[in-house]
Formats: C-alpha cells, sequence, structure tokens
C-alpha cells in the first residue's frame, strides 16, 4: 500500500450536508479519494439509513456518528440497528458510562450474531466535545480538573467497558494514549489548518500536528465542505498528514 493510501485511510470527512443530493455531490467530488465517510446528525436525519446503505454499497468506509447516549437497554437497541446498516465505526457518549457502554458492544454482538455477513464495527466513545474549552467544562458541565484529565477519565472508562476507542482533540492524545495503550484508537475532530476559521471549535490542532501527535484518525469537516475546491482541499490535508509520517 503506497504512503498516500494509508495516510488517506486515517482522513475521515464529516459529510454535514442538509440533504443527500448534496452530500451525493460531494462525494463525486472526493471521488478516489480513499478516506471514510462520515454521516452525521444532519444528513442522517434527513437521507437515513439509506444513505448510508449507498455509501457502503459504493465501497466507502462509513462512520456513523450519532453519539448516543441514553438508558442502556436503548443503546443496545440502537447499536443493534446500527450494526445491521454494515457501518465500519459508531459512536457513543462515554458520558453513560460503563454499563452503557458495554451495552453498545452487546447490541453490536447480537447483530452479528444473527446475521454472519456482518463484520464488528469498531465502537468509540466521546469524551469531551472538541467545542468544549476550559472554562465550559468547569463552570457549566461542573466537571473540575482540566480538560485533559476529564478527557482521560473518560478513555479510562471507556477501554474498561471493552469500546475500541475515544473520540477527542488531537491535544489529548499523549496523555490518552499513555493511559489506555498504543492500541487504543483516538479519532479527533477539531482540525484546522494553520490560519484558518475555527468556528465553535475550541481544541484544535492542524492535520501535521495531530498525526505528529500521534492522531489514528483526523475528522474534518469545513475545512474540506466549505472550501472552493473540497478536492484540492482532501488532497492538501492529505498531503500534510504524509509529510508528518
Ligand atoms: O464525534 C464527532 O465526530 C465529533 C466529536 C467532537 O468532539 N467534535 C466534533 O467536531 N465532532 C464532529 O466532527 C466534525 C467536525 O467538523 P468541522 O468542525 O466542520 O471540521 C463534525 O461533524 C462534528 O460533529
Amino acid at each position: 500500500m503506497s504512503n498516500f493510501h494509508r495516510t488517506a485511510g486515517r482522513l475521515m470527512v464529516a459529510l454535514d450536508c442538509p440533504s443527500a443530493e448534496q452530500a451525493r455531490a460531494l462525494v463525486r467530488q472526493l471521488e478516489g479519494i480513499p478516506c471514510y465517510m462520515k454521516v452525521g446528525m444532519q444528513l442522517f436525519y434527513t437521507a437515513g439509513p439509506d444513505f448510508v446503505k449507498e455509501l457502503k454499497a459504493s465501497g466507502y468506509s462509513v462512520f456513523l456518528d450519532l453519539k448516543m447516549h441514553d438508558i442502556p437497554n436503548t443503546v443496545r437497541g440502537g447499536a443493534n440497528s446500527i450494526t445491521r446498516l454494515g457501518v465500519d465505526m459508531f459512536n457513543v457518549h462515554a458520558a453513560g458510562g460503563v454499563q452503557m457502554m458495554r451495552a453498545a458492544r452487546l447490541g453490536a454482538e447480537e447483530a452479528l450474531a444473527k446475521d454472519l455477513s456482518l463484520s464488528m464495527p469498531l465502537i468509540i466513545a466521546v469524551t469531551q466535545l472538541t467545542s468544549t474549552d476550559q472554562r465550559t467544562l468547569n463552570d457549566e458541565i461542573g466537571i473540575s480538573g482540566t480538560v485533559e484529565q476529564a478527557v482521560t477519565k473518560y478513555a479510562l472508562l471507556t477501554k474498561e467497558a471493552g469500546l475500541d476507542g475515544v473520540v477527542a482533540s488531537s491535544l489529548e492524545v499523549p496523555a490518552i494514549k499513555a493511559a489506555c495503550g498504543s492500541a487504543f484508537k483516538t479519532i479527533t475532530p477539531g482540525i484546522r489548518l494553520h490560519g484558518g476559521e475555527l468556528g465553535d471549535q475550541a481544541r484544535v490542532l492542524t492535520p501535521r500536528e495531530a498525526i505528529r501527535n500521534g492522531s489514528d484518525f483526523i475528522v474534518v469537516g469545513r475545512p474540506i465542505t466549505a472550501s472552493a475546491n473540497p478536492r484540492e482541499a482532501a488532497e492538501h490535508i492529505i498531503e500534510e498528514m504524509k509529510q508528518s509520517c
């Protein structure tokens, strides 16, 4: 496998689009770039499971980002339905606790037991959203300590629950890997090009910095989707990632 393909395989493009048509147009522009496609709430709530199946039928790896956070029984059912879509990765909130995260794995296992053609998706837990800064964590959410401490605690809970890794900012990746081991996956949004608009993201790094920090995957939305040329933007990001390897 070429270095280009290895590094591009660590890019996840957030298809945060208001319609299936717009998402399809974006996917067409990115054709041939071997990235994951991330389907989040905005697209899923309008285009639904059919769009996920369409991406899978076209050969894409899909991260279904619905951030489940509910009672264990409901998350178990949700994970079962999501796994039956054949996605490669999905997520829950670590704040739901160990029992809830274990229920997500159980729901996925139950889906697999019923359909042997399915494979086990990676199940990932969101630690602290990358839009959360230190003040918000302490004063609004009511969690004391540093963001890194809060993220590491949730990462350890995620590992205890038997999930595959966490979503966090790449700033926290060294601490997560030190606490949970290098095989524990880190999926990092909050990626911005040097000097780019932060928007609502608080904890950000560039693609180059994220890969240097040890992120397994970087999640990129607006730096690609809001660009005048999404394909060029994705290629530029892959180039940056390649230089960091
Ligand atoms: O789970 C996620 O993917 C996620 C977690 C998080 O802490 N922060 C975060 O930004 N995301 C998602 O990553 C993407 C980032 O998009 P941009 O800020 O446009 O690059 C969005 O689809 C978010 O929903």
